[in-house]
This record gives structure tokens, sequence and C-alpha cells, in this order.
């Protein structure tokens, strides 16, 4: 096929025309497709030797559904657009639905977005049974956009359609037929076979000619359609307030149900053509191609390396970290040895990997029999006898670094020389655990989030010495572990949690100058946080929080705000949620509740602070109070990328969302940042500084782009040191 042929039409001797979309990797439609698929049925039409249609997609995938890399170029005016309801209405309605000849979409692998909706418009639709098929647009702030708010509802009901659209989630091929989006399911090799038969019986009048848009028997009845649509509104509300285009979506459902689905079809391109030039669809576009982009590394993915196969991976300590760690492992099948000190905590740490297993089975997301398999992975040992064939070692011990080096230069000595030592620290400079031995290439960080089985990131850390190789294999158990991986350099906090830190920090400052706890919480919760920051405290641990601020004072001195709110707090048997009191009291099942006792620590934290409270911070509305607590952070993030810690600016915007919740429909903390502008978060930085102090003081890095009106996400020039 040549390169430029978006589709190819075959027209085989029993008058069936396949249509082929061709456009690696995922069969996208860009506008070249679309006009080709056009073309190809037309063609089609014309011609008297066709009888029917069939349509499928190259190399075993229907279609990753519209092409999204061109949203930029038409975001940014530099490509012309199709005018409104050229796809929906005059190709797949007028031309594929109400063709003269009858189609079938013959459906393998992905049939997504913009691809379901082109088997929609089709009269009947074959797939395979591990075809996933779905809607997922609203995960890029967009509704879908070629008739599938219309088309969607009526083949499988409101209920189901607004579950697959509202949570963009995709279902397999079985299920698609249980629910009559798929009229047969068949293997790989029968698929264009069968299709092409069902295209010939819908010609002969021996199977029904259904056009998707005008069938209603799926529709549930006005009244209880409107109660369903009233339902889905309010819970799109509950699960994300600052979002809009779920409820837009939700509304043009219900155009299509009220005034008809040609009405509907009109409303879905209007609100589809706005909601592409959202900030929040361009903030999602950018996530998506970040998430993508954290896994291609210069200096390592670029080599042409292979990864190496993992056989068989130990974790060091079977406390919260190591149990997680060591449930994300077995649930992808790799055997787990998990060592610990003496015979209690290991049967303690086996128990939790039991009880993270049992939990899934009873959400039902896993079988007794998967969960069966999954123990029989983990080996429990007290020593390392059994090191000698392992591949990968994680050690998740306790935050101690002499602990550290020595469980390090053990392990040099019973590992095989290809193993890779790496350790799940938070916070401690990898050179300093690796200090006592010879294997330093092999060393690196693998730091995980807690609870490890749930958490999506993985932060992959390399010193100077660590070999591409070892980031190359780290990479591939992360993508086969499920998570989103993010390659950093060495120091301490990493890129995350030095991140991570002034959220905390700058919180605690605020209160001793007089703010309100619960005050800053809901300003970050409301901006989009899944908790704000003493919220978060209470989750993580008071113990766990001061141990991680001993090991900034230590390293950054001029920028830890030494607030004595936490030890105060922790004098009083108020640690955290584990001890049922922080900042708020836990009564319920994670119910948290604000405590107007803490105000007594407050008070004299406050006074041993020596800080005169504020008036200024009361009148603060919550965007100046989000701005207060973000700033920093952003701050912190601009020194790591001068730093040379993270390799670009959009690894943070991922790192923030996955590790820290920051929302991705802000783009993440970089994007986010550059769409208030440098100079503007200069400015105000440097207005706190003068205020409260050198906490405050922005970087280099931001002053120089602020003055000089760089992005501060645009590429930095400099030499990447630390990689
Ligand atoms: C008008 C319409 O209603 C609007 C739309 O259709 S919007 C688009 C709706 N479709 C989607 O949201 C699907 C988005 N894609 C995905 O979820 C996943 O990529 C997938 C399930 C298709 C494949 O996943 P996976 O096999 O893990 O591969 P993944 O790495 O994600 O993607 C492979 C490559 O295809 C690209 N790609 C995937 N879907 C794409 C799309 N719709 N457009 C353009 N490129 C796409 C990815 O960017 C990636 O490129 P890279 O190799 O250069 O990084």
């Amino acid at each position: 096929m040549a390169a430029k042929v978006r589709t190819e039409l075959d027209v085989g001797a029993d008058g069936v025309a396949v249509i082929t979309i061709y456009n690696p990797p995922v069969n996208s439609l860009s506008i070249d497709v679309l006009h080709s698929l056009k073309e190809s049925y037309e063609e089609a039409l014309r011609r008297n030797d066709v009888k029917a249609i069939v349509v499928t997609g190259k190399g075993g995938k229907f279609s990753g559904g519209f092409d999204i890399s061109s949203f930029g170029g038409v975001q940014g005016g530099q490509t012309m657009q199709p005018k409104v309801g050229y796809i929906a209405i005059d190709i797949l309605t007028d031309t594929v639905e109400a063709a003269t000849k009858p189609s079938v979409a013959a459906i393998d692998g992905l049939a997504l977005g913009g691809g379901l909706e082109v088997a929609m418009a089709c009269h009947a639709r074959i797939a395979t049974p591990t075809a996933q098929l779905g809607l997922p647009e609203l995960q890029l702030g967009i509704i879908p956009g070629f008739g599938g708010t219309q088309r969607l509802p009526r083949l499988v009901g409101l209920t189901k359609s607004l579950e697959m659209m509202l949570l963009s989630k995709p279902i397999k091929g079985g299920e698609a037929h249980q629910l009559g989006l798929v009229d047969a399911l068949v293997s790989p090799n029968d698929l264009v076979n069968t299709a092409r038969q069902w295209a010939l019986d819908i010609y002969e009048c021996r199977r029904p000619w259904i056009k998707s848009l005008y069938k209603t028997d799926k529709l549930e009845p006005l009244g209880e359609a409107r109660e369903i649509l009233k339902f889905a509104r309010a819970q799109a509300q509950k699960q994300a307030a600052n979002l809009h285009h779920p409820l837009v979506c939700i509304d043009v459902i219900e155009e299509g149900i009220v005034a008809g689905p040609r009405a509907g079809l009109w409303k879905e391109a209007t609100s589809f053509q706005e909601l592409l030039f959202s900030d929040t669809c361009k903030s999602l576009v950018h996530v998506f191609f970040s998430q993508r982009a954290t896994s291609k590394i210069p200096g390592a993915t670029d080599l042409g390396l292979m990864p190496r196969k993992i056989t068989k991976v130990a974790i060091l300590g079977g406390g919260l970290m190591g149990s997680g760690i060591a449930t994300a492992m077995v649930l992808s099948n790799y055997p787990v040895l998990l060592k610990e000190v003496n015979e209690k905590f290991l049967t303690a740490g086996i128990n939790r990997i039991q009880a993270n297993l049992q939990s899934r089975v009873k959400k039902g997301k896993m079988t007794e029999e998967r969960y069966e398999k999954a123990m029989s992975l983990v080996t429990g040992v007290l020593d390392y006898e059994r090191f000698k064939d392992v591949d990968l070692v994680i050690e998740a011990i306790i935050e101690n670094v002499k602990l550290k080096q020595q469980i390090f230069s053990d392990l040099e000595k019973y590992c095989p020389s290809h193993c890779i030592l790496a350790t799940n620290t938070s916070t401690i400079d990898l050179n300093l655990i690796g200090e006592k031995t010879k294997a330093q290439d092999r060393i690196a960080g693998a730091h995980f989030f807690s609870p490890a089985h749930v958490m999506p990131l993985l932060e992959i850390v390399r010193t100077q010495h660590t070999s591409p190789q070892v980031v190359v294999d780290l990479l591939d158990v992360g993508k086969k572990i499920k998570k989103t991986p993010i390659v950093v350099g060495n120091c301490t906090g990493f890129a995350v949690n030095r991140m991570f830190f002034p959220y905390t920090q700058s919180a605690l400052f605020y209160v001793d100058l007089g703010m309100d706890v619960y005050k800053i919480d809901r300003a970050c919760t409301k901006f989009g946080m899944p908790m704000g920051p003493f919220r978060l405290a209470d989750l993580v641990g008071f113990g766990v929080a001061v141990a991680t601020g001993m090991q900034y004072l230590e390293n950054f001195p001029e920028r830890v705000y030494k607030s004595m709110l936490l030890p105060l707090m922790m004098e009083g048997n108020r640690a955290g949620e584990a001890t049922q009191k922080g900042f708020y009291k836990y009564e319920g099942k994670r119910k948290a509740t604000p405590d107007p006792e803490i105000m007594k620590y407050i008070e004299k934290s406050r006074s041993m602070a020596g800080v005169t409270p504020d008036p200024e911070l009361m009148k603060l509305s919550e965007k100046d109070i989000v701005e207060m607590v973000f700033f920093p952070v952003i701050n912190e993030a601009c020194r790591v990328l001068d730093e040379g810690i993270a390799v670009k600016a959009s690894d943070l915007d991922i790192a923030s969302i996955f590790g820290m919740g920051f929302p991705p429909y802000r783009g993440g903390v970089m994007h986010w940042a550059d769409s208030i502008g440098a100079k503007y978060i200069h400015g105000k930085l440097e207005e706190w500084t003068k205020r409260y102090g050198g906490f405050f003081k922005p970087c280099s890095y931001l002053a120089e782009r602020a003055a000089k009106g760089i992005p501060l996400s645009a590429p930095t020039k400099k030499v990447q040191a630390r990689l």
C-alpha cells in the first residue's frame, strides 16, 4: 500500500468491497484518512460490481479514533478544520449510514472514539472477543464528535452508554455482543469473511438492515430517560465539579432524545467544536502525549538496548511499601522472594500481600483461582541464600542510611553480577546508599508511591553511574506492572518529593501566620486536589513527614520552614490518621472531621515561631490561597529542571498528576504554571519574599524565564549535569 493511501478498497468476486483503514500505529482517523474513507465509499457505491461493503482496520486494529496529534494544529490555527458536521453528518450519516448498499464493520483490536463511531454508522458490527470498544473522548476534554452521543445510547441503552462515555471506559467484544453493540463474535481468522457474508445477507434481505441512528427499542421512555440524565448530571458534578464537558455530553445526549437524533447530531457537532478549543481539552491532550513521552529517555532508550528478561525479583522488607511492591509484582506474574529479619515480620508482610490481593477478590477484580496463583508466586525468606539467581532486588526497609549501606554491600555479595540493585527510598541520595559497594552501575532507585499496588507512578532514579541498560530494564518492568514511569536524576527527594515538599511546607507556614487549616485544605480541594496538604499529612503520618523534613533540612536548609506544629501534635499523640487524630478526627472508616482541639497546638506553634499573624492573610480568596500553596511548588519544580533532575518539564507534569494528585485537567504543574505565566508567578514570589522571607525566593531559572518571557516548560539547553 502506498504511504499516502489512507484507506484501501478491495472488491472481491462475491461483490463485497472491503475498505481497510491504514494509518499506523493505531489506524487513527486523520482528516486525510476520513477523506479517503469517503472517497472509497463513493467508489464502492458507484461501482456496479459492488453489492455490499465491509470496513476494517489494517494490522488487527480497527481504529484508535480521531487523530489526537492533529488537535494541536487545529487549536493553534495552523490546520484548517472541516466545516461543522462534515464528518458526523455528511460522511458518516449521509454517505455511510444512508448508503444504498449495506456496510458491516469487522472489528479486531481497537474501536475507540471515532473508530467506534465509524463502526456504529455501519449497519452491523462483527468483532473478536478481545476487541476493545469504547468512547473515551471525555478523558481528552471533548465529547464524541462523530455521532457517538446519538448512536451509542440507541444501541446499548442510556444507562450503559452514559457509563461508557462518562467514565471513558471501553468494553470487550464479549460484553459488547451481550449488549447488542456487536452482532456477532468470531475469531480474528474468521472476522472479515464473516463480515462479508453478513453484508451480503443484509443485501439479500436475509438479515435486517439497521440504521443505528433511528433505533428506538433500547432507549428508555422519555420520563425515565430524564431521570437517568438528571442522576448522571449530579454524579458528574459530584465527581469533578470543575469540569464542564461531562455536562455538555449529557446535554447533547438529551437533545437527541428530546428533539430527535438529527438535532442531536447538530448539537454534538457544534459542542465538539467549542470543546476542542477549551483549556481542559488542551491540558488533557498534553497529558495524553506527556504520559507516553515519559519512557523516551535520552541516553538510555535511544541507544537501541533491548530490555533483559527479569525472571525473579527479591524484595527486602515486608512493611507497607515492601508488601505493596510485592503485590504489584505478583499481579504481573513475577515470582517474588520477600525477605524479612524475623518470622514475625515475615508473616506480617505475607499477610499484607494476602490482604491486598483479597481486597481485589472482594471487589470482584480477581478470581479466587487468580488469587491462589498470585500467592503461590510469593516465597518468604529470612536470609540471602536464595538470592543467587535473582535478577532484580528492591530494598524497601526504613529510611536509615547506615542500614541501607550495609544491606547494599550484602546484596553485592549474595546476588549474581547482573542483578539490578534498586532502592525504594523516597528521599535519600543514592550515592550515599551505594557508598560501600562497587556495583555502582547496577544501583538505581525504584520509588513507588503508597499503596504501591494501586498508585500508578514509578519514579526510576539513576545516578551518574547507573548503566543505561538498567534504566531500560526498569522501564520494561514498570510497563509490565502497569505503572507510568518517570526517569529522574539523583538528589535528596528526587523529583516528586522535591516538588511535594513545599506543598505542605508553605501550608504550615501560613498556619503559623494565622491562616485556617481547613480553609487551606478546602481551597486546594476546590482547585481539584484529591485532598489538601493537612488531610494529606494525616494520611501519610506525621512520623514520615517529620523524618522527610529532617532530610530536607540537612540538604536545603535555606528553604525549609521549621514549623513546630507537627512535633507538637505528635507529643499530644496526634500523628495522623493511623492514630485516629491529626489535623482531623477519624471516627468512621476514613471519614475526616475538623477538630477544634488542634487550635491549642497551633497557638503554641505560632508563639514558638515568634511570627506575628498577618491580618492581610485572612482576606485572601481561595484563588490566592491556591497560588500561595502552589507557587513554591512551581519554584521547586523549576529548580528540579534546572539541575537536570528531570529530563523535561512534561515529566514533572506527569509526576505531579500521578504522584501528587494534581488535577489532570489543568495539565500538570508546569503546564498550569505556563498558563498563568512565569512573569506573574515570579512577581508574586518576589512580593512574598519581601514580606515573609527567603522560603519564597524565586530561583534563577524562574527569574530568567520571567524576565525573557520564555515559558517554564520550554526545553532547557543546559547540559543535563545529573543524568
Ligand atoms: C471525534 C471523535 O469522537 C474524537 C476522537 O476520536 S478522540 C480519540 C479517541 N480515542 C482515544 O482516546 C484513544 C487514545 N489512545 C489510547 O487510549 C491508546 O493509545 C490505545 C488504547 C489506542 C493504544 O494503547 P497502547 O497499545 O498502550 O499504545 P500507546 O503507547 O498508548 O499508543 C501507541 C502510539 O499511538 C499513538 N496514538 C494512540 N491513539 C492515538 C490517536 N487517537 N491519535 C493519534 N495518535 C494516537 C500514541 O500517541 C502512541 O504514539 P507514540 O508511539 O509515538 O508514543
